[in-house]
């Protein structure tokens, strides 16, 4: 990314204008005293900074391929864009009313008055899909639906991911396949790895296999080498399921006739829920057959509730094979490249991990992981430069005024946290991997804004797996840094923007035994 910050057609006067009309976010019937008191300087929303808007495409025409210069797999690379055109918030139209707000005051006044059931203005087209099939599905599920279903969906399932002591619970699974992983590496005696990710999917399916459901896809096996197997189909549908979901978004032709796009968004989707269905058939049977208590996985325990609904289930269990693999992958294969190519870092690691871990098989508690501060550290900045979505939406459910200017109930709201967190004003040496600008007590420690990098999103409706998530992460760059010295092999590595963030290349990685 460009380090020369350019003010574009704006001077730097504008921007400094800009900052200085309060960044407070008023709602406008809980603070009317205050409204009333500003209510000659509140401005119209039409007048927030942004590009041309025409009657009925909006700016629409700007992702049009040849017309427009926006790509939608850029979508970093355009907020970057518009920051330099217009400054720090900007209004789109690509169907709907859009702000895109950038600095971290404003990020942090637009949560804070998010309302009791925060709604986003995602995955459309799989809500349409589900709903159509009653026969399989209650709601949309968690991804798709808003309002009190919302909740109650969130509310059924949440504790079984967010209690500190479930997710511990799944430490020593997770560290099992992990280690099996590491054994599979070295048995295949490659050290240039083309393509580093294919392995990553194939490892957090069997993460999340074990963890979510206590099932085994064996996708490093030979015979699910097999591109009809079940574990790399169930790979490609979750990625088939996620990489349509923006331009569904986006789009409004899959209403009318079912579109390339939407087709393989329902294909996709109809795979998941066989693979999840055939599972929870076979939980039922095991449930009715054995004793439970042995079954720790999410599936499990929700099984162990009261009155949970079968299908409520089922939709849970899609909506984690989609969330779940993807995400990590990308995640780690970012973190993998930042620890590579810094090798001070990458030795930093390996020390502390070696300290906990003195002997390559000994086991990964969550002490461990509780004590690996460093390694911790590390994940939390490589997530800073390369989080998994460029920001965070919201759908606004009531008007807010933000930056002096009034922004009306309906307005998507996409929180900018990725380009912010690449901009000198709020980070130093930003672009730098510094893992030590996050350790109290380190010299190089920085006061950072709390809502500058949010790569889970905040609030309750943030990611129900976060805890997993990073315990999972945790654990597999601890693995492999202890056993291999990592080398980045590729060029400098981006992101390609299909809802997750994507490596724009092959995470081409070397892997070095450090027993040899
Ligand atoms: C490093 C990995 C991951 C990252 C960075 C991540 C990030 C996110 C983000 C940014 C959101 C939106 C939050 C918001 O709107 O405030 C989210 C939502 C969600 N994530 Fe994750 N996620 C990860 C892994 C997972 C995993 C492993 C699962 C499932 C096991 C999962 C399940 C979900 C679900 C179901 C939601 C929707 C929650 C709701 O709307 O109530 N995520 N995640």
């Amino acid at each position: 990314m460009n380090k020369i910050i350019s003010f574009g057609k704006y001077s730097p006067l504008f921007f400094l204008k800009c900052a200085r009309i309060s960044s407070a976010v008023y709602t406008v019937e809980n603070n009317q005293e205050k409204v009333n008191m500003k209510k000659e300087t509140i401005m119209h929303f039409d007048h927030i900074p942004g590009p041309k808007c025409y009657p009925v495409v909006g700016t629409l025409h700007k992702y049009v391929p040849f017309i427009g210069d926006y790509d939608a797999e850029a979508l970093d690379q355009i907020a970057w864009l518009n920051w330099r055109r217009y400054g720090c918030l900007v209004r789109e139209k690509p169907g709907v009313n859009l702000v895109h707000v950038y600095d971290p005051d404003d990020i942090e006044a637009v949560f804070r008055q998010d309302d009791r059931y925060p709604a986003r203005r995602s995955h459309i087209a799989m809500f349409d899909y589900r709903m159509k099939k009653p026969q399989v599905y209650n709601t949309g599920g968690l991804l798709s639906t808003n309002g009190a279903e919302w909740w109650r969906l969130r509310s059924t399932f949440q504790k079984n991911f967010t209690s500190p002591h479930s997710v511990k619970a799944h430490v020593g699974n997770t560290d099992a396949v992990i280690k099996e992983f590491v054994q599979w590496i070295k048995n295949n005696k490659t050290s240039h790895h083309e393509d580093f990710l294919l392995y990553l999917n194939k490892l957090n399916l069997e993460i999340i296999g074990v963890v979510a459901f206590n099932e085994r896809f064996n996708s490093f096996a030979p015979e699910e080498q097999e591109r009809q197997s079940r574990s790399i189909k169930t790979i490609e549908a979750a990625f088939g399921s996620n990489c349509g979901i923006m331009k569904l978004d986006k789009g409004f032709l899959w209403k009318f006739f079912h579109t390339p796009l939407y087709r393989k968004l329902a294909n996709s989707q109809e795979y998941l829920e066989n693979v999840s269905t055939k599972i929870l058939i076979k939980k039922l049977n095991f449930f009715e057959s054995d004793d439970k208590i042995s079954d720790n996985s999410l599936l499990g325990s929700f099984l162990k509730q009261p009155n949970v609904d079968l299908k409520d289930i089922v939709g849970m269990m899609v909506d984690i094979l989609m969330a779940a693999v993807d995400t990590t992958s990308y995640t780690t294969s970012f973190a993998l490249y930042h620890i590579a190519r810094n090798w001070e870092c990458q030795e930093k690691i390996f020390s502390e991990i070696a300290t906990l871990l003195p002997d390559n098989n000994s086991e990964i508690s969550a002490d461990t992981i509780t004590k690996a501060v460093y390694l911790r550290a590390s994940i939390k900045e490589s997530l800073r430069l390369n989080p998994v979505s460029v920001g965070i939406g919201r759908l606004l459910q009531k008007d807010i005024i933000l930056r002096g200017y009034q922004i009306p109930k309906g307005t998507v709201i996409v929180t900018q946290n990725m380009v912010a967190s690449r901009l000198p004003q709020y980070v130093q040496d930003p672009l730098q991997f510094r893992p030590e600008r996050w350790l109290r007590g380190s010299s190089q420690y920085e006061n950072i804004h709390p809502f500058l990098s949010l790569p889970f999103g905040f609030g309750p409706r943030s990611c129900i797996a976060r805890r997993l998530a990073e315990q999972n992460m945790c654990i597999i760059i601890a693995r492999l840094v202890r056993e291999f010295q990592i080398k980045w092999m590729g060029k400098e590595l981006g992101v390609k923007t299909l809802l997750i963030n994507k490596p724009d290349q092959a995470v081409s990685l070397s892997l070095v035994s450090r027993n040899i």
